[in-house]
């Protein structure tokens, strides 16, 4: 006889549901090409559902979405979660409010990720979307998106976020020639800070390119 499983598996079908459906979306606009991107939902104290490492993310079913523990650790399966579950189970274990993490490869992402490598972050100030992330109230706000230098090795990007957080509070983070990582308390939340850093991205390069080169 099978051991019981350590999670609600009802639990495991609404998230992966959620993550399903959503991702289709993000996929659909072109942020996920070739295989990239993750994702993860919060089961429980002790678990979540995660995105398996190299599938289409545009084409995710539930075969797709497995359980690991906060260390990463796979549950009651053989896959092989995301390459990146890491940066993900980091956030949960750190704040337990957390709720998702989305993680996309969007070209505005990419290219920011590129242009903001040097100083090491981008300043979001004056835009009425910076209302989008939790707790702002006005425009008249600021917002520094960080760039992190990219790395294969996981731990190393982890302690630098976890740096990072030591000394701000933020909702999402670039990687240099990578992509973004936002989040949120709840699918709807990150969702909402991935498409307004996206959107303020746009805005930002556009801004760049209209301005005369002796300017920049
Ligand atoms: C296909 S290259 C992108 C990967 O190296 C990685 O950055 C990524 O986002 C997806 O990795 P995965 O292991 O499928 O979660
Ligand atoms: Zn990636």
């Amino acid at each position: 006889m099978n051991a019981p499983l350590p999670y609600d598996p009802q639990r495991l079908v609404h998230c992966a549901g959620e993550i399903i459906v959503n991702v289709r979306e993000l996929a659909e606009r072109g942020w996920t090409p070739a295989t990239s991107s993750n994702f993860s939902r919060r089961m429980d104290d002790a678990h979540l559902a995660i995105t398996v490492s190299g599938r289409d993310k545009g084409r995710l079913t539930e075969g797709d979405i497995m359980v690991v523990d906060m260390d990463g650790q796979p549950v009651a399966t053989d896959q092989k979660s995301s390459a990146e579950t890491l940066l993900h189970t980091q956030l949960y274990k750190r704040f337990p409010e957390i709720g998702c993490v989305l993680h996309t490869h969007s070209q505005t992402q990419t290219v920011a990720s590129r242009l903001y490598a040097g100083a090491g972050h981008v300043h979001l100030e004056g835009y009425e979307l910076l209302k989008a992330f939790a707790g702002n109230t006005t425009h008249e706000t600021e917002v520094e998106l960080p760039v992190l230098p990219n790395s294969q090795d996981m731990h190393t990007l982890a302690a630098q976020v976890d740096a990072l957080l030591d000394r701000q509070c933020m909702w999402g983070y670039l990687i240099d020639g990578h992509g973004l990582y936002a989040w949120g308390r709840d699918m709807a939340e990150a969702r909402r800070h991935l498409e307004a850093f996206e959107f303020l991205l746009g805005c930002e390069l556009q801004l760049l390119s209209l301005q005369p080169r002796s300017h920049r």
